[in-house]
């Protein structure tokens, strides 16, 4: 019997996932995506899997939310985390990954995978058969209307932004110095140090630094995702907000005193080499102009060479509790599945989640088996559970915020000596319902 190819509408995170996994059921897939012909307005490259913002899927250890959630994917063969490990750079204890390397190396392994048709180009309608829609927040404007004809709803929204990056050479490595907090793994991060009075002429500099102008629509929609708030945004909220956010100065001690600094700004690798670093946490949606101004004024910066300034989307997202199963099937077409943050489901580890699930279920479904859901004792679970029940209560002002720590992995994350067994639990029980499900 030749079997038509399930669509796989967009190459992301979670398109990326989902086509790998259909492929390795055995099923031929066609992977749309639109780049390098049409850019979305926070992708710059042409690789499958870009990472728009940060280089790290989260913390590592499996007694985290993030962790577990790795740990899981890694026993059900995501292509994503697999890669992830490969292309790992050091962070702390963190999962961060060189982000040129990574996406370079699953669009050469997707584009090299026999069951897989990769094409380059906009998809502007819903097909007809087995699709997974996987386009993401800021889906194309034409596919987005489509989508909202079918679903006869509105799109949800929220604010997202991406910070710095930096030359390496061009920081002075005199004043920011080399740590992780805590010491935890090696010493991972350059620390850029400030006592009270560069803090607080910072926070004034940053409080009056001009914005990009955002449109009238979408003044009156800014709703910002908490957990990726701009830094000027932060800086408004108070004088100390920052030091107790992206600028806590707990758990690291200048070598040059011995002593703990008033704040600290961190930088993160972003490649192998070593030649990028990340400004951890600042976000932003300042005028660039003002972005370089503002954050020279950080000792160790003064001389910095942006490669990427900060930017600010608007992201979009549907209301799936509403619209879908926990197998991520729509409800008025079990044959057109969704996954990333195209249904609420931020970050790049939970869109890599939704990922293997939709593309594993649509791949079920051209094998003519029953789709599958996941135990919910699981993180994986308990994050698709969440958005099927509990989500209309939480759903509404900020969708993204369950997406990436679902109540599980809050406890865990909260008490990981208390509720480490929920972690074992969750193994096990993904162990057994691996051997009763996918054999
Ligand atoms: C500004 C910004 C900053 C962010 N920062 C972080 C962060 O630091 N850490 C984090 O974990 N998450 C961050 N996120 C969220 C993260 O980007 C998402 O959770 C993750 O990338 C979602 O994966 P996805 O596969 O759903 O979508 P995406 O990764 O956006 O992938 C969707 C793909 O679909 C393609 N596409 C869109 N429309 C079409 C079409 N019509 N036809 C064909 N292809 C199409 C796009 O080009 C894109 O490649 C950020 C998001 C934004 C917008």
């Amino acid at each position: 019997m030749t079997q038509q190819p399930i669509q796989v509408i967009g190459g992301g995170l979670a398109g990326t996932e989902a086509a790998w996994q259909i492929a390795q059921a055995g099923v031929p897939v066609i992977l749309h995506e639109m780049r390098p012909k049409r850019f979305s307005p926070a992708h710059h490259t042409e690789n499958l899997a870009e990472l728009v913002c940060s280089n790290s899927f989260g913390a590592m250890a499996s007694d985290r939310a993030a962790g577990l959630l790795h740990e899981e994917l890694r026993q059900l063969g995501s292509i994503i985390i697999a890669k992830a490990d490969e292309h790992a750079v050091p962070a702390g204890g963190a999962l961060a990954v060189d982000r040129g390397q990574f996406g370079e190396d699953l669009t050469q392994t997707l584009a090299n995978h026999p069951l897989i048709d990769f094409r380059r180009g906009e998809v502007k309608e819903i097909p007809e058969g087995i699709v997974v829609l996987a386009s993401g927040p800021l889906t194309s404007p034409d596919l987005s209307a489509d989508l909202q004809r079918f679903t006869g709803m509105e799109y949800l929204n929220f604010f997202d932004a991406a910070s710095p990056i930096i030359l390496g050479d061009s920081i002075n490595k005199d004043i920011a110095f080399m740590a992780s907090r805590y010491d935890k793994g090696e010493a991972a991060y350059l620390n850029c140090p400030m006592n009270k009075e560069q803090y607080l002429h910072f926070w004034e500099e940053l409080r009056k630094a001009e914005q990009t102008e955002l449109k009238d629509f979408e003044k009156e929609t800014a709703k910002f995702f908490e957990a990726c708030l701009p830094i000027e945004e932060m800086a408004r909220r108070g004088e100390d907000t920052m030091r107790y956010g992206p600028l806590k100065p707990v758990g690291l001690s200048d070598p040059r005193t011995g002593e703990r600094n008033y704040a600290v700004i961190q930088l993160r690798q972003e490649d192998k080499a070593g030649q990028l670093w990340n400004m951890v946490g600042f976000q932003t949606n300042l005028r660039w102009g003002e972005q370089k101004r503002v954050f020279q004024m950080i000792p160790g910066l003064e001389k910095a060479e942006f490669v990427r300034l900060g930017v600010m989307h608007r992201n979009t997202f549907l209301n799936a509790p509403q619209l879908m199963s926990a197998s991520l099937q729509f409800k008025e077409r079990p044959t057109l599945l969704a996954a990333g943050q195209l249904i609420g489901t931020e970050g790049y580890t939970a869109a890599s989640a939704g990922g293997w699930l939709a593309g594993t279920n649509a791949a079920r479904l051209a094998l003519g088996k029953e789709p599958l859901i996941l135990p919910v004792t699981t993180m994986m679970g308990a994050l698709f559970e969440f958005i099927r029940s509990a989500a209309p209560k939480h759903f509404q002002p900020m969708a993204p915020n369950f997406g990436i720590v679902p109540d599980l992995g809050v406890r865990i994350k909260s008490k990981p000596e208390k509720y480490g067994r929920y972690r074992d639990r969750s193994l096990a029980d993904l162990a057994s319902w691996k051997a009763a499900n996918l054999g």
